[in-house]
């Protein structure tokens, strides 16, 4: 590492702010391509995903789900004799959260070859970025080729009349909490919404979810909502949609919650948890310095460049870019970002076409998600109604997977339905989605599908193994041909 002379700025050839899984991937990436790497981090390395969304919450999902299925095979019910142990899951969860110690990741990171430089990273104009320590000293570094900008998001909590007064959980203590509170109101209608009522229903709290929409996981094909929600409502979960809540009061510090819907009915509770959205950390990141607004998502191009900063040297990637907030499609992008680094610092230029090497296309036709509720939720690619509007000529094949051998063994009274969106001009999928327990692991056969663009004649020949689940593939093909 060099320093330049003016300022004593460490230089290095990429700067990445924000340790979070995407930080993580842009710096091995860079780092595969030979360049040096400064990585920045405020809090802890592995980010929100880390230790107060992806993990914990699969961590605290995971008996609970387990239990369900177990209830759902005759045999096996008869072992089931009482509810969950929320001490064993809380003592798992804390185990893969390393009980919110990040020095394993800290270390695989300068194992890697970076420099961990702890603090609060500001741009300071073009290719600098100031980190402010934990001590409050300023550290400034320079990067030759790239600054990548990973700083992820937090908790989007509305602002209510009552509402600093009620003390809310948001993400963070719906994931690191210690205690299963007698009972919660959850307020949304999105993943963190339904995988967080699943979760502390199972864990024995009583939930009412309270959605203002008109169905849950609005963005999946409608059938989904409403599987979920008869799943959540099974599992004794109160849900209601078309809710507004209005304001909050907690008068008693230690005393409940109470939560006014419009229209004036009111619902008392232990502990109210906000599952509203999400708001970019990009706030304090120093964004005026490069002509940019604070508080915005930032907006970016094929390769994760950031639009509207010349030179084309700040990139952002991860749920900052807000193309979807999920960690596999941030570290996506974030391989994508690192790749184009590399080749441009090789004075190489980019493969931004579709499909290409510097393209994240996939974030426009490909982005897979599973939500890890009972029952699960899983999609790919383009809904019906998405597939529709962007003009697509298609055909539409629905299946009852309770149908398939492999899920009626899978559990008694399998439940669930999939889709699959046709194109019929180029003869390959625009979208699958799958409802039902156990279809998670499904999904990456579908991704494999849309991503690579296979037709409909050859996908007649991917022979789904009998009895599996993956037998719903020869449904959906057999109800699209006949
Ligand atoms: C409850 C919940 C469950 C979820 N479950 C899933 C799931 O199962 N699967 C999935 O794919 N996605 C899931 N998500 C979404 C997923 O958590 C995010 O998409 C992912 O964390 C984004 O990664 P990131 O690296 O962009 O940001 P983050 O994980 O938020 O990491 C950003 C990092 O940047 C640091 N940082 C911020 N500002 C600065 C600064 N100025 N200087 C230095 N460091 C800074 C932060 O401290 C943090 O460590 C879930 C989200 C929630 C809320
Ligand atoms: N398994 C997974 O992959 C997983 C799990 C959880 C979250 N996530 C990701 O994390 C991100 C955040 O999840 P989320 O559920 O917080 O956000 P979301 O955007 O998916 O859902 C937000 C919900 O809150 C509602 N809402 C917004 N403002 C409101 C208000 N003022 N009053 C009442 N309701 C309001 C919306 O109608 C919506 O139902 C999402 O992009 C999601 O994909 C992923």
């Amino acid at each position: 590492m060099e320093t330049t002379p003016h300022d004593n700025a460490d230089v290095h050839d990429v700067i990445v702010v924000g340790a979070g899984p995407v930080g993580q991937t842009v710096l091995e990436r860079a780092r595969a391509a030979g360049l040096s790497v400064a990585l920045v981090e405020r809090e802890l390395v592995g980010g929100e995903c880390s230790y107060w969304a992806c993990i914990p919450s699969k961590a605290l999902l995971r008996p609970v789900v387990a239990v369900a299925d177990a209830r759902r095979v005759e045999g096996a019910s008869a072992a089931v004799t009482g509810t969950v142990d929320p001490r064993g899951a809380f003592a798992r969860r804390d185990r893969v959260v390393a009980d919110w110690n990040d020095s394993g990741q800290a270390d695989n990171m300068t194992a890697l070859g970076a420099t961990l430089v702890r603090g609060h990273g500001r741009l300071v104009g073009e290719r600098r970025v100031a980190v402010e320590g934990p001590d409050g000293a300023q550290h400034m570094t320079e990067a030759r080729h790239a600054v990548v900008v990973c700083t992820g998001s937090g908790a989007f909590v509305p602002d209510l009349p009552g509402i600093e007064e009620a003390r809310p959980w948001n993400n963070r203590r719906a994931t690191d909490s210690e205690q299963v509170p007698g009972s919660l109101v959850v307020i949304g209608g999105g993943g963190v919404a339904v995988e967080m009522a699943s979760a502390w229903q199972g864990l024995g709290a009583r939930v009412t979810l309270l959605a203002r929409g008109s169905a849950l996981l609005s963005r999946m094909e409608p059938f989904v909502g409403e599987e979920v929600a008869h799943g959540l409502a099974e599992s004794g979960v109160d849900v209601r949609t078309n809710t507004d809540v209005v304001s909050l009061s907690r008068p008693d510090p230690d005393g409940p919650v109470t939560v006014r819907l419009a229209g004036g009915a009111e619902l008392e509770a232990d502990e109210v948890l906000f599952a509203t959205g999400r708001t970019p950390h990009t706030d304090d990141i120093g964004l005026d310095t490069v002509g940019l607004a604070p508080g915005t998502w930032l907006d970016i191009d094929d390769a994760c460049r950031v639009r509207g900063v010349d030179g084309g040297w700040l990139y952002a990637a991860g749920d900052v870019n807000h193309h979807a907030l999920l960690t596999h499609q941030g570290k996506y992008q974030a391989r994508i970002a690192g790749e184009a680094i590399g080749a441009l610092a090789r004075g190489e230029s980019l493969d931004t076409a579709v499909w290409g090497a510097h393209a994240t296309t996939a974030d426009f036709q490909a982005v897979p998600q599973v939500f890890f509720c009972d029952p699960e939720a899983a999609s790919v690619g383009l809904t019906a109604a998405e597939a529709e509007r962007a003009g697509h000529r298609t055909k539409v094949v629905d299946v009852d997977m309770g149908a398939v051998p492999g899920a009626y063994l899978y559990a008694d009274g399998y439940r669930g339905r999939a889709r699959m969106v046709v194109d019929l001009d180029g003869h390959h999928l625009l979208g699958v989605t799958f409802v039902g327990p156990g279809v998670a692991e499904l999904l990456h056969s579908a991704t494999v599908a849309v991503a690579g663009g296979i037709t409909m004649d050859r996908l007649w020949h991917a022979v789904p193994c009998f009895p599996t689940i993956s037998e719903v593939w020869l449904h959906l093909m057999k109800a699209y041909r006949d």
